[in-house]
């Protein structure tokens, strides 16, 4: 058997027609979403990442804001920074790229950002009204990684899903999300023991551990979905967390490494974007954007 192997590129690419269309439709009210990004430091990786989102913002038909921070700059000079946008009627959403220096405090940055305009979900009552079922802003990855499943399976009720992964950013809201679709959901981590026969037993598969090829073909269901969040930078170009070539020989899904969940990440970021600007002028939440 060979998996269907799941196209993020082209799934992001209908998502942000979409989002262009529903953008222009704001535009008209008079009202252009704007979403500000914050990058402290030249990591080149973040470089390149941030350029990508602000590139996809203006092609969306939103307002992009960029601001860079060198990698010495005092916390007091970043807080000031999202204070200015906090209050700033012109932005809607605001993302500070991650990792920061390793002289700020991460939480105390993100807890600073107004939770309305915090587009990642990563301020602590985000993840507290994702967790309680309240309306939310939701982090991007998991919310593309939740699309793509509900596309390719339509209800997700009673399915066993196994995500790999226990981070703030990924594994934990994303099984928030599987779990308020109503699957049954086990959180993996290093220390899970039989991790192989637990991922055996689970229709859908959620890799996000950051190990290249990690996840074994013979660790897969015959026939379950395979979402691999890991975006790893080997001598051999980049890779996933999952063994790939293994795993779709076995799976009926799988996303690959380049071309799935990571498109996905930043045409989310835009629908959240749009998501808050409509919230933000009490307009209904945009149709097929938010969870
Ligand atoms: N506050 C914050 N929010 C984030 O959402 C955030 C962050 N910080 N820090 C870094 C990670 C990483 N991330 C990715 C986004 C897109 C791709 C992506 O588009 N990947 C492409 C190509 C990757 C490549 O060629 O380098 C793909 O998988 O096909 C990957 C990774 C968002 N992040």
């Amino acid at each position: 058997m060979t998996a269907k192997v799941i196209d993020g590129k082209a799934f992001a690419a209908g998502l942000r027609e979409q989002i262009k269309l529903q953008t222009a439709a704001m535009i008209a009210q008079g009202i252009t979403p704007g979403l500000a990004v914050v990058l402290v430091g030249e990591d080149p990786a973040s470089q390149v990442y941030v350029r990508s989102k602000e590139k996809q913002t203006r092609e969306t038909g939103m307002n992009s804001f960029a601001h860079r921070l060198s990698a010495e700059a005092p916390q007091a000079e970043l807080l000031a920074l999202i204070e200015q946008l906090n209050n700033d009627p012109a932005v809607n959403g605001i993302l500070v790229q991650l990792p920061l220096p390793a002289h700020m405090d991460e939480a105390a940055v993100i807890n600073a950002i107004r939770p309305e305009k915090d587009v990642d979900g990563f301020h602590i009552l985000n993840v507290g009204r994702l967790a309680t079922g309240q309306k939310a802003m939701v982090p991007c990855t998991p919310l593309g990684c939740l699309m793509l499943l509900r596309d390719l399976l339509g209800d997700l009720s009673g399915k066993s899903a196994v995500v790999i992964g226990r981070s703030n950013i990924v594994g934990k809201p994303m099984a928030q999300l599987l779990l308020r679709d109503s699957a049954t959901v086990t959180i993996a981590h290093s220390r899970t023991r039989n991790l192989p026969e637990l991922c055996r037993q689970a229709d859908i598969v959620v890799a996000a551990v950051g190990r290249p090829n990690f996840v074994q073909g013979d660790w897969i269901k015959p026939g379950a979905a395979v979402v691999d969040v890991g975006i790893n930078r080997t001598d051999d170009g980049l890779v996933g967390d999952v063994d790939f070539a293994a795993a779709s020989q076995i799976a009926g899904a799988i996303t690959p490494v380049p071309g799935g969940v990571g498109p996905m990440t930043i045409a989310c970021l835009l629908a959240s974007t749009l998501t808050a600007t409509a919230r933000a002028n009490g307009l209904p939440d945009p149709e097929g954007l938010t969870p």
